[in-house]
């Protein structure tokens, strides 16, 4: 997160850090007791590799009381994900074990109505992204509000010129921004999941170059059909 600053500890339960050998690869957040939802984009450098998920964090290495590490059982990208855009850039993993719920390990509801948030809207997203464009790594999670811009200005020619499909949302990236390590996180508007990060441009920072996320909407049968298909 660039522009940002460290969220109250535990305030926001639903993060996931995606892990891999014990290092913050991508952000996620709990949307069943025994699911998170990322960006699957965040496979491509992982090749079949599982992650691991980190919930009830704030830190990411100091002792905390619900901190506590999850084997994934399996990954689930959208089938319409791939390398080349940000179509469908979602990813579902199936812990090994339903996490154990608790005030600092919470299920955060994802938008349900197909509506797009009014331009103008002021959201939040957070994650352990990197703080600046030297790639420094926060240990704590950080967090920045956003106003939601409308898909024809985020789709204007200067900025990302007409890929901005209905299933995407935009959010003002001036200075305040989402970055390198904060996909796959939330953008909660009222309390509620309405989008997911995407890398978009893997720009950060620069107002020509909005944040991208996906939304979740359009999304609920699919994401409802792999948790009731997966065992049980
Ligand atoms: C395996 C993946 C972690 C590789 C990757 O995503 N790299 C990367 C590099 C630079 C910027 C970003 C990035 C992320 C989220 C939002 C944005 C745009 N605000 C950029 C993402």
């Amino acid at each position: 997160i660039l522009g940002g600053y460290e969220a109250r500890p535990h305030l926001k339960p639903f993060m996931a850090s995606l892990q891999l050998d014990g290092q913050h690869v991508c952000g996620g957040f709990l949307v069943a007791e025994q699911w998170v939802l990322s960006a699957a984009h965040c496979t491509e450098e992982t090749g079949d590799k599982l992650f691991q998920v980190l919930l009830g964090a704030h830190s990411l290495t100091e002792q905390e009381p619900h901190k506590r590490l999850y084997r994934v059982r399996a990954q689930f990208p959208h089938p319409g994900s791939n390398k080349h855009n940000n179509k469908d850039d979602l990813l579902l993993l199936q812990l090994e074990e339903k996490a154990e719920l608790n005030a600092d390990v919470q299920v955060l509801p994802f938008q349900r109505e197909d509506r797009d948030v009014a331009p103008d809207t002021v959201c939040e997203v957070a994650g352990w992204g990197i703080t600046s464009h030297s790639g420094r790594r926060p240990d704590r999670l950080q967090q920045v509000e956003r106003p939601v811009i409308s898909r024809d200005v985020c789709n204007h020619r200067t900025r990302h010129d007409g890929t901005i499909t209905n299933n995407m949302m935009c959010t003002d990236s001036r200075r305040k921004d989402t970055c390198k390590g904060d996909s796959g996180g939330p953008l909660v508007c009222g309390g509620v999941a309405e989008g997911v990060v995407t890398a978009g441009s893997r720009v950060c920072g620069n107002y020509k170059k909005p944040a991208i996320y996906t939304r979740l909407a359009p999304y609920a049968a699919w994401i409802d059909g792999v948790m009731a298909s997966a065992d049980g």
